[in-house]
């Protein structure tokens, strides 16, 4: 028997839907509602705080300055003495940074002062030493200064009793720089979250060994443990998982005893070697799996028991855009930190797309161009393809492509969000011709 030919239309895009597939604003809506946050937290020195949540409220127990000081090196007096006395002042004294004032200024005088010295009591104005001439025992004061220049006055920059960091701050060193000028060396943040990371597949060798045909070397460990790197967790490297049902099924039961979030690459679409999301559902709720976005259809979400769990696509773009776009806000959640959206920035489109498939959101690797007037524009990626770490390299950031968009004009704005708005460092070199 000869078979008939097969007939219909075969599709050459990987993201055909059928079934209603999950939007994006629906899983971000859901992570941040199913994900609760550790309430265990620790005591620890503030000089290793940096990316750490703030466990505690912080309320300061007194000024920041403590007292009004100098801004300058010069002269301080009271800007009424100085307009009464035509800005010839005599010099009544010398207050050095660090040492309290003697006492309150005296009348019709200025002191000698220096940069961070306390002003003393009846002084309100200092003026510069460059701006001042000294005659004798006097001081003279060029017309045009204004009341209160040059002074800080106490509780400034912090008044006593103001809450200064909520708990679920994150600490970076400008929060951890006001914890410091209130004076404390130690204060209580969330524990480290602990997570388990694995690739999986048959066909994934880590960097260093040897390598045969029909094998890939594993790219995503080292992308996702860097990306893990300065979140608040301590980041276990449980290997990679061969496409065996049973296997995953141990290692994942095994896993989350230990941990607050597995999060794995690969095996977690619907091929025969997949059993990520099979094994999740069966060891525990799979809350999500299957998103109308590209890359990343196949990411799937859930728990096993108390432990969370993300199950990345293994394609590394889709791997890199996932975990950006969920693993941060799920990250976020469990380790006690207010989430906040990355910026979308509109930026002029520096290419069309003449027809698109509605129903899905996409993300595309932008390149930011600047032409010879100082235009910007935002520029994708020349190829498509989820497997490309070449578009991730050239990249500075994502453009957005809502779902009911379907087609971009070159020129109309387009979001453009920025690697650096999920914390990522920015590219610090000039991008070479052939990445463009
Ligand atoms: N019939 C369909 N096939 C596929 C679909 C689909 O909708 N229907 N979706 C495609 C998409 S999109 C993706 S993404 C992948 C996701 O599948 P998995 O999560 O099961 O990932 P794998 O099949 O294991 O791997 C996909 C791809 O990525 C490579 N990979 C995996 N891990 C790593 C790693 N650690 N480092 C580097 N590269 C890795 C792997 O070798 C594959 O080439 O499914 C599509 N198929
Ligand atoms: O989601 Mo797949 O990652 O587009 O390649």
């Amino acid at each position: 028997m000869t078979g008939a030919p097969i007939s219909g239309s075969f599709s050459d895009d990987c993201f055909r839907q059928e079934e209603r597939l999950l939007l994006h604003d629906e899983a971000i809506r859901l992570i941040l509602d199913r994900v609760p946050p550790i309430a265990a937290s620790e005591r620890i020195p503030i000089d290793q705080a940096v990316g750490r949540v703030m466990a505690e409220t912080v309320v300061a127990q007194r000024n920041v300055p403590l007292t009004a000081t100098s801004a300058v090196d010069g002269w301080a007096f009271a800007h009424a003495d100085c307009l009464r006395l035509g800005g010839r002042l005599p010099i009544s004294g010398r207050v050095l940074a660090g040492k309290a004032a003697h006492g309150p200024l005296t009348l019709g005088t200025a002191v000698r002062i220096f940069t961070g010295a306390a002003v003393p009591d009846g002084a309100d104005t200092v003026a510069m030493q460059e701006d001042c001439r000294q005659d004798g025992e006097a001081i003279l004061v060029p017309a045009g200064l204004k009341p209160g220049a040059n002074r800080r006055d106490a509780g400034e920059d912090v008044a006593a009793g103001a809450i200064v960091i909520a708990p679920g701050t994150v600490l970076r060193p400008q929060e951890l720089a006001a914890i410091g000028s209130l004076g404390m060396a130690k204060i209580a943040v969330t524990r480290r979250l602990r997570v388990a990371l694995l690739s999986t597949g048959d066909e994934i060798v880590r960097p260093g060994q040897p390598i045969h045909p029909g094998e890939v070397y594993d790219a995503n460990h080292v992308m996702l443990s860097n990306l893990l790197a300065p979140m608040d967790a301590v980041v276990h490297d449980l290997g990679i998982l061969p496409d065996d049902a049973a296997l995953v099924h141990a290692a994942l039961e095994e896993a989350a005893r230990h941990h607050d979030l597995i999060l794995t690459s690969g095996g977690s679409s619907r091929g025969d070697g997949d059993h990520i999301a099979e094994a999740l559902a069966t060891l525990g709720h799979r809350h999500l799996w299957h998103l109308a976005i590209k890359p990343g259809k196949p990411l799937c979400f859930g728990q096993i028991g108390p432990c969370l769990f993300l199950g990345l696509p293994g394609n590394p773009v889709a791997a890199l855009v996932n975990f950006l776009l969920y693993g941060q806000p799920l990250l976020a959640r469990l380790s006690g930190h207010a989430w906040r959206a990355p910026t979308r920035f509109p930026v002029p489109a520096g290419f069309s797309i003449g027809t698109r498939k509605t129903g899905r959101r996409e993300f595309l690797r932008g390149i930011l161009t600047t032409d010879a007037d100082g235009h910007l524009s935002a520029q994708k990626f020349s190829r498509d393809g989820s497997g490309l770490i070449t578009g991730l390299r050239a990249a500075d950031g994502l453009i957005e492509i809502p779902e009911t968009v379907h087609s971009v004009t070159a020129g109309e704005p387009i979001a453009f969000i920025p690697f650096t708005e999920f914390g990522l460092p920015p590219r610090r070199t000039a991008l070479p011709d052939d990445l463009m």
